[in-house]
C-alpha cells in the first residue's frame, strides 16, 4: 500500500475519533455535543453517486501498540497468564475499524464527519498463532476492501515483532455501517474503486462475503429446518442419551465422558456506565466484544479444565446499540465441542426492570482449543440441539479439517 499514509500510536486512535465527529470528553457535555452532530445532517450525501470514488490506499492505516518499548502501556494489555489480554486487542480492532471507515469517507471540505459509524459485524477472526507476547511492539494494518451503498468492509491485521522481524498474529474482517449524525438512517458512503488485480481480487472477495452472509441468515436454523444430515446427528444424540433399561423417550441418561448442555453455561452482568460510552454515546462494540470473549473464555477454561488458546471468532453480530444505563445479561453457552476444540456462543441482551424486557443486543461466537481432549457437550432439548448444529455450522466455517 501507499508510502506516507498516516501512522498513529494506539492512544491516539480514539483522540481522532473524537475529532472527527466532535464528540464530548465529558459525560455531562453529551447533550451539547449530540445537538451540534443534528445540524451537520444537511452535509450528508443524497445519493453515492455524489460522493467520489475512493481507492483501497485513502483508508491505509497502520497503528501502533508498543508494548516492548513503552512498558507502562503494558499493565492494561497483560493477563495473570502473561499474555496479552486478546479482550483489550478486540477493543482496538474495533477503533482501528471505525477509523478506516472515516478514513475512506473523509471529505476536506467538512471540519466534522456527519456520518456516525457503527460495527454491524464482526465477519471473522482467524489467529495464525496463538501466543501473543505483552513485551514485544505490536502493529496493526488494515483498509477498505469493500464497499457496499451504506456499509462498509474492512480487513485488519495484527503483526508482533520477534527476533527482528514482524510474524502476522491475527487477521480480521470488520463490516460498518454508516448512519446519519443522530445514528437513526442509514446513509451513503463513497464507493470503492479497486486498483490492479490485488485489489480487484479483495473487492471480489468482499462481495462473494456478502453474497455468503446473506445465504447464510436465509439458511439460519432460527428460520428453516435443519438438514437431513443434521437432522441424523440430533436423532443420533438422541439415541444415544435413552437408557436401554426402559421402553421410553423419557428417561435420559448422560453418555460417559460427556456433560448435558444446560450445565456448561456462565452467565453475567453489566452495568453499562457512561465511562464505556462510544463517541455517539452508546456502549463501545469493544468493551462488548471484551466482556463476551472474557466470559466465553471463563466458561471454555472451566469446561475443558485448562486455559483454552482463542482459534477463532466468527459471525459477531451487533444488533442493536445498547444504551447508556442498561443492565446488560451476558450468557454463554458451550454449545459444541470436538476433540480439543471448544465452540462457545455468547448471547447478549439488554434487561429493563421497569417494563420487564429483554432485547437481544448481540450473538458473538468463538472458538476455543483445550491442551487435552475435552467432554463432549451434549443436548437434551429440541432448542439445545439447534444451539448444538449452529455452534457445529461455526465451528466447520472457523476450523480447517
Ligand atoms: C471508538 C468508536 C467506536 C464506534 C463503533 C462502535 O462502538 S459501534 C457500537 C456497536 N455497534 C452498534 O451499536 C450497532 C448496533 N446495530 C445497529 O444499530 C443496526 O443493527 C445496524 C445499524 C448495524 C444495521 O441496522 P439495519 O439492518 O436496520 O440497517 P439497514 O437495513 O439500513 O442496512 C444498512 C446497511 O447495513 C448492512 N448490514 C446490516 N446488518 C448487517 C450485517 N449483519 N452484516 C453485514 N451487513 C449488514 C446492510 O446490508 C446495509 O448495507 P448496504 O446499504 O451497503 O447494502
Amino acid at each position: 500500500m501507499a508510502e506516507g499514509n498516516p501512522l498513529f500510536h494506539v492512544s491516539n486512535v480514539r483522540n481522532r475519533l473524537r475529532e472527527i465527529v466532535g464528540a464530548s470528553t465529558n459525560w455531562s457535555d453529551h447533550q451539547e455535543a449530540m445537538a451540534e452532530r443534528v445540524t451537520l445532517l444537511s452535509k450528508l450525501a443524497k445519493s453515492q453517486n455524489d460522493l467520489p470514488a475512493k481507492r483501497m490506499e485513502d483508508s491505509y492505516l497502520e497503528v501502533h501498540l508498543p508494548l516492548g518499548s513503552e512498558p507502562q502501556l503494558r499493565e492494561k494489555y497483560l493477563t495473570f497468564h502473561n499474555t496479552v489480554r486478546f479482550g483489550r486487542i478486540l477493543e482496538d480492532l474495533d477503533s482501528l475499524a471505525v477509523l478506516i471507515s472515516y478514513s475512506h469517507t473523509y471529505n476536506p471540505a467538512v471540519k466534522r464527519s456527519p456520518l456516525s459509524i457503527v460495527t454491524a459485524l464482526v465477519d471473522k477472526i482467524d489467529m495464525r498463532q496463538h501466543i501473543v507476547y505483552p513485551d514485544c511492539d505490536i502493529k496493526f494494518t488494515g483498509h477498505v476492501t469493500w464497499v457496499g451503498k451504506t456499509s462498509i468492509e474492512a480487513k485488519m491485521h495484527m503483526s508482533q515483532y520477534c527476533d527482528g522481524a514482524y510474524a502476522p498474529v491475527l487477521d480480521a474482517t470488520f463490516v460498518m455501517v454508516a448512519r446519519d449524525p443522530e445514528n437513526k438512517r442509514a446513509a451513503f458512503v463513497n464507493p470503492l474503486k479497486p486498483v490492479g488485480p490485488e485489489e480487484e481480487k479483495l473487492f471480489q472477495e468482499g462481495e462473494a462475503n456478502k453474497s455468503r452472509r446473506v445465504e447464510l441468515s436465509t439458511a439460519s436454523l432460527l428460520k428453516v429446518a435443519p438438514t437431513d444430515e443434521e437432522r441424523k446427528i440430533v436423532h443420533n444424540l438422541f439415541l444415544n442419551t435413552l437408557d436401554p433399561k426402559t421402553v421410553s423417550f423419557r428417561s435420559r441418561v448422560l453418555p460417559p465422558n460427556s456433560v448435558w448442555m444446560e450445565d456448561a453455561k456462565l452467565k453475567g452482568l453489566e452495568i453499562c456506565h457512561p465511562q464505556e460510552r462510544n463517541i455517539f454515546n452508546r456502549i463501545f462494540g469493544g468493551f462488548l466484544m471484551r466482556k463476551a470473549y472474557e466470559l466465553g473464555w471463563a466458561n471454555a477454561c472451566s469446561y475443558g479444565g485448562y486455559r483454552p488458546s482463542l482459534v477463532a471468532v466468527d459471525d459477531i453480530l451487533f444488533q442493536k446499540p445498547v444504551e447508556i444505563g442498561s443492565l446488560l445479561l451476558l450468557s454463554s453457552q458451550v454449545c459444541y465441542t470436538q476433540g480439543k476444540h471448544i465452540q462457545v456462543r455468547v448471547h447478549s441482551e439488554v434487561f429493563d426492570p421497569l417494563t420487564q424486557q429483554h432485547n437481544t443486543t448481540n450473538v458473538f461466537h468463538f472458538t476455543f482449543m483445550s491442551d487435552r481432549d475435552v467432554p463432549n457437550v451434549i443436548p437434551k432439548t429440541y432448542g439445545e440441539s439447534m444451539l448444538y448444529l449452529d455452534g457445529k455450522r461455526h465451528f466447520n466455517q472457523t476450523v480447517d479439517h
